[in-house]
């Protein structure tokens, strides 16, 4: 366990110098069984100590450290949802919160398959409705999402992902990142989308 806080620490570092984040801004989560090893509140990514981080349970309450971040509620949701996540991370991501504020996206793919990479570590993008950050009454939209999708994006704050760990949900993390910055560049261009057919093939590759 003290490897993992190490690495969650690491990673926020990681996200905060490369403007992944800002701020006081994200969180991140590693689950153990039915704990939840969660950033604090209030608390900067690029400056996480290992030996502060909150521990949560699967519904969402409070166990041990520090005062937990108000989005432990998205966190745990995501974990119930599926059995297979390991982490959840949740970031401010410019190009993504940029999507999340653009009028007429389509709620159940905020963004369209521009690239295989896009497809593989993302998967399609529900657009969840506006509310306060850590307003709880996201939670059932949350967890039901969360069935099917292993990334979402909250219209108006920023994306939201799970990975079978930390690695995995840092890589889709960024592959949405960078996949709304390719979208917002290409506005105004004719684009060019992977077919329905292409997007399925990729299903056998991922
Ligand atoms: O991103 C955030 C809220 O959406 C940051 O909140 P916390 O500091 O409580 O984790
Ligand atoms: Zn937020």
């Amino acid at each position: 366990m003290s490897d993992i806080r190490q690495q969650i620490a690491d990673l926020g570092a990681s996200f905060f110098t490369r403007r992944l984040t800002f701020g006081r801004t994200g969180n991140i989560s590693v689950r153990a069984s039915d704990r939840i090893l969660l950033t604090p509140t209030g608390a900067s990514l690029g400056s996480l100590d290992p030996d502060a981080l909150s521990v949560i349970d699967l519904d969402g309450t409070h166990v041990d450290g520090p005062k937990p971040s108000k989005e432990g509620f998205l966190h745990a949701a995501v974990y119930r949802s599926r059995p297979g996540a390991g982490a959840v991370i949740h970031l401010h991501s410019t190009y993504s919160v940029a999507v999340s504020c653009l009028d007429g996206l389509d709620s159940a793919a905020a963004l369209p398959p521009l690239t295989a990479y896009y497809v593989m570590r993302v998967g399609r993008l529900p657009l969840l409705p506006y509310h306060a950050p850590g307003d709880s009454s996201l939670r059932e939209t949350a967890e039901h999402v969360a069935r099917d999708h292993h990334a979402f994006l909250l219209a108006n704050h920023g994306p939201v992902v799970a990975g079978a760990d930390l690695a995995a949900a840092a890589d889709a993390v960024e592959e949405l990142e960078e996949t709304a910055r390719l979208f917002l560049l290409l506005q105004g261009h004719r684009t060019r989308p992977l077919t329905a057919e292409q997007v399925t093939a990729l299903g056998a590759t991922r």
